[in-house]
């Protein structure tokens, strides 16, 4: 089974996992970064990328919200193209992982469904960790539903680094309103967004509509902040060698005593 996972993550990605333009935001009242292409560090690390990304990259992401408002069935769009109009609640937690292939560079998802369910939490919660990526999800045609989520979106940020998530809020179900319906629950949805620092997303695991836009936005922001942060990491490196060049060339300074030029000087 090891071996056909292995070989199964080697294989091509699928053809509609490929993302070369950086997907577009839902709404501007609520969108985490107004551009529409990769930053250029990025780019060019990419067409490299034999040279200065090895390993797997792979995300965190998290699902959170009540009981029944849809984040399997979110889910199950995306990464399986089915709907199942038969509610079967999750147990816990459960996950996905989801291969895509980003500006060249091969970049995997690991997608965590966790259950709604109070007597869950405990269980579901210590799943938290360490996501680059937290979805608040509601549903737009129950209400309280989207006055649960910051309560969700708190429980989910205790357990992560402040600052180190992308957050979104996305609310389902979009078939089941008409469109003022619809608009009108989105302008109470974009204020609680924005309170919260999030992406604001609605879709419809029914119908499918906006839900593969709203993945490859989200997968795409994951992957160009893993990205950076990469480079980041390179650069540091680099500056510590650089580093210790220049205590060497301070040595020989020092040693060739040359009172004419201060050792520091060497530094720039
Ligand atoms: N009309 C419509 N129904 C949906 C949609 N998404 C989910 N549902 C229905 O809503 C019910 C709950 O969906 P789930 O995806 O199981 O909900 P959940 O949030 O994962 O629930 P828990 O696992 O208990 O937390 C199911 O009966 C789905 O068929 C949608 O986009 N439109």
């Amino acid at each position: 089974a090891m071996m056909n996972g292995m070989l199964h993550l080697a294989s091509p990605v699928n053809r509609d996992r490929i993302i070369f333009k950086f997907p577009k935001w839902y709404t501007p009242e609520a969108c985490l970064q107004f551009k529409d292409h990769f930053h250029t560090q990025v780019r060019t690390a990419c067409q490299e990328r034999n040279a200065r990304t090895v390993g797997l990259k792979i995300s965190k992401v998290v699902v959170v919200g009540d009981l029944y408002v849809g984040k399997t069935c979110l889910i199950n769009r995306f990464c399986k193209d089915i709907f199942d109009r038969d509610y079967k609640a999750t147990i816990g937690v459960d996950f996905e992982i989801e291969r895509f292939e980003i500006a060249g560079v091969p970049y995997n998802l690991q997608i965590w469904d966790t259950a709604g369910q109070e007597k869950f939490k405990c269980i579901a919660s210590a799943y938290y960790r360490g996501a680059q990526v937290i979805i608040t999800v509601f549903d737009l045609a129950d209400i309280k539903t989207l006055e649960h989520t910051k309560q969700w979106l708190e429980d989910a940020l205790k357990e992560n680094e402040p600052g180190s998530s992308f957050i979104f809020l996305v609310g389902t179900k979009k078939d089941l309103l008409s469109h003022a319906e619809c608009e009108r629950t989105e302008s109470d949805a974009i204020k609680i967004a924005m309170e919260m620092q999030a992406e604001y997303w609605s879709v419809s695991a029914k119908t499918g509509e906006n839900v593969k836009e709203f993945f490859f936005r989200m997968a795409a922001l994951a992957f160009e902040q893993s990205m950076l942060k990469e480079l980041e990491k390179n650069d540091e490196t680099i500056a510590k060698i650089g580093e210790g060049d220049l205590i060497s060339i301070d040595k020989v300074s020092t040693e060739n005593s040359d009172s004419r030029i201060p050792a520091n000087i060497s530094c720039c």
